[in-house]
């Protein structure tokens, strides 16, 4: 059971190769908290995605920049690619090749930066 705080006040978990990873129930629940991320699968690894939209490439990569450090915070890092006026962030955690709830709190904290 995942509790109902604020996903985006926790603090990444140190995890290794041998967390479980997400539990169907548990996806869920937290999807919720984070409705505006897409779950997606690329080469067979379940990950969070959201594309962010601004006026230009000086924003987005003063975004790119915050969230860069966020996951220096962390200790978890997401794939970035910054283009002109639009950033996309994907979570998922390279140890167990999929998604963990480090990735819901990062995907959480992340929107916090917007
Ligand atoms: C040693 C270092 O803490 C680990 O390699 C961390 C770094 N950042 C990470 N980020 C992500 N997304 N997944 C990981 O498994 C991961 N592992």
């Amino acid at each position: 059971m995942i509790a109902m705080t604020t996903l985006k006040t926790q603090q990444c978990e140190a995890c290794n190769a041998d967390s479980p990873l997400i539990s169907d129930q548990d996806r869920q629940e937290l999807h919720r908290q984070v409705p505006g991320w897409m779950l997606v699968e690329e080469d067979g690894i379940e990950k969070l995605q959201r594309h962010f939209t601004f006026k230009n490439f000086v924003q987005a990569l003063d975004f790119t920049h915050r969230v860069g450090d966020l996951a220096e915070q962390e200790g978890h890092h997401p794939a970035i690619l910054t283009e002109y006026g639009k950033v996309t962030v994907t979570w998922w955690t390279h140890k167990i090749h999929g998604l963990h709830r480090n990735d819901f709190i990062c995907a959480a904290k992340t929107d916090a930066l917007v």
